[in-house]
């Protein structure tokens, strides 16, 4: 299960992405918001985190304006790596590298189709399992 949220800034992104997601019969949850009416990106970006720190959700993808407040936000839970990536290398890296189990997108920074494509690719690249990124993350929850 996939969680996903944004702020007002991000719903465009988000309705997008959503429709990636149920033309791949990909499950989601919604923690919002339901509009472009102005919303605080901290509400949205922590409850999607919640889900995934719970393990109510395996990932998530939460959109703002730039992606940077709410991926702050998103990166105070406990157990969150939440990645801000605009290009489809750092979404790869990413999970590559830090087995980041959520992606941020500034849908004022990227365009639709594009972002899509990092979405494709933060949700279909696997964690390296190498041992030396395996330490490294293990020093982040430390
Ligand atoms: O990108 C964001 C946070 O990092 C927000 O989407 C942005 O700050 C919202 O701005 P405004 O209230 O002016 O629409």
């Amino acid at each position: 299960m996939l969680a996903i949220a944004c702020d007002h800034g991000g719903y465009g992104l988000k309705q997008e992405i959503l429709g990636y997601l149920d033309a791949h019969n990909i499950a989601y949850k919604d923690f919002g918001c339901d509009s472009t009416e102005a919303v605080d990106y901290p509400e949205y970006g922590r409850r999607a985190a919640m889900a995934v720190a719970n393990g109510e959700c395996d990932k998530g993808i939460i959109i703002c304006g730039t992606g940077i407040g709410i991926s702050i936000t998103a990166n105070k839970v406990p157990g969150i790596r939440c990645a801000l990536c605009h290009d489809c290398f750092s979404a790869a890296a990413t999970r590559e590298h830090n087995d980041a189990n959520m992606l941020a997108l500034g849908a004022r920074v990227i365009g639709a189709g594009h972002a899509l494509k990092v979405v494709e690719t933060f949700l279909n690249t696997p964690f390296s399992n190498d041992e030396r990124h395996i330490r490294r993350i293990e020093l982040i929850e430390k």
